[in-house]
């Protein structure tokens, strides 16, 4: 099952900002990372994937539902954690969390239980009495993931869950996520604009910049191998640059290292290599097969804003 498909999503404001164009994409299940940088449009294909807003053109569809036709539906199945503090602070978590679970349609004595478990899962469970606008941040995102979990839902949808968050903090978010998602089997969708703190707990990544898509891929596959050896000398590795390019392969300087690109026969590179790095009299300290690194394919990630026809 599909968690969510997009084909050639769009949403304008105020037929002004176009927030999303184009956009063709089916997410898998797993933990997901959304990932762009401000105003690449996470949000706003949150909310269409919530039946919170209604799309301009094109059409979206959530574990198989239409969100504004079939949103009752959705929401049953999906649990939602906004960017932006939500929470009460006169409220005792356990009750607003109580509470939320009564909005899914439990019924009030399933409601409190779940919410005491919930509570538990995210780390609140011995402060669970005490009024929300005396949480610490990191404890309001808590509250606010509780809410989402509490219906026990299919697939969680969480928009910037760091934010606000010291490192230790934003360390601890993350793990929480991960452990949802993979001791829960809970789909999680997770919105960043830092990929770097992501993409270790994410199973897949989905890139948008200025509302279009620009890369769907399961972390697996993006981090294979690539068809570079690198090289790794004690010395200098100038003259080594210079001989192998010499004997006909591709090389290129990467700070102390030497990328060389596999010609031919992956043995035949090696060999010469080897060959090189005796016959110069260097000392060999690595050379194997480099794999790429989830940020180098988004190095080319742009800055741009979202585009404002
Ligand atoms: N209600 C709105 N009215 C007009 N423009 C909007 C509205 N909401 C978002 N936008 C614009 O749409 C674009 C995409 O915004 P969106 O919030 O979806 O991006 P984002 O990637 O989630 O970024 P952020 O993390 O900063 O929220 C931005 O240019 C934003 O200014």
């Amino acid at each position: 099952m599909v968690l969510i498909e997009t084909d050639s999503l769009e949403k304008r404001y105020d037929d002004k900002v176009t927030a999303l164009a184009d956009l063709s994409v089916a997410i898998e299940p797993g933990i997901v990372g959304l990932v762009g940088v401000n105003g690449a449009g996470k949000s706003t294909l949150i909310k269409l994937a919530l039946g919170l807003l209604a799309p301009t053109g094109g059409s979206i569809r959530v574990l198989g539902h239409d969100p504004i036709a079939d949103g009752e539906a959705v929401r049953a199945r999906v649990g939602y954690m906004p960017e932006h503090d939500c929470l009460p602070p006169d409220v005792i978590a356990a009750e607003f969390v109580t509470h939320m679970a009564r909005v899914s349609g439990l019924p009030a004595a399933t409601a409190r239980e779940r919410a005491s478990e919930t509570l538990r899962h995210v780390g609140l469970y011995e402060e669970r009495y005490r009024r929300i606008g005396g949480y610490s941040t990191g404890m309001k995102q808590r509250v606010k993931l509780a809410q989402a979990l509490v219906h026990d839902p299919e697939l969680l949808l969480l928009d910037e869950p760091t934010n606000g968050l010291d490192p230790e903090g934003r360390r601890a978010m993350l793990d929480l996520v991960h452990r949802i998602g993979s001791e829960f089997g809970i789909s999680v969708v997770v919105c960043s604009h830092l990929l770097g703190e992501i993409e270790r707990i994410c199973t897949s990544l989905v890139a948008i910049d200025a509302g279009r898509l620009l890369r769907s891929a399961t972390l697996s596959s993006m981090t294979q191998h690539s068809d570079l050896l690198m090289v790794e000398i004690d010395e200098d590795p100038a003259d080594l640059a210079e001989f192998l390019g010499r004997h006909g392969l591709e090389v290129r300087k990467d700070k102390r290292s030497l990328m060389v690109r596999i010609g031919g026969e992956p043995d035949e590179t090696y060999d010469l290599i080897r060959d090189a790095v005796a016959e110069l009299d260097l000392s060999l300290h690595r050379l194997e097969q480099h794999r790429h690194q989830v940020a180098d394919l988004f190095r080319d990630l742009p800055t741009a804003e979202a585009t404002h026809a």
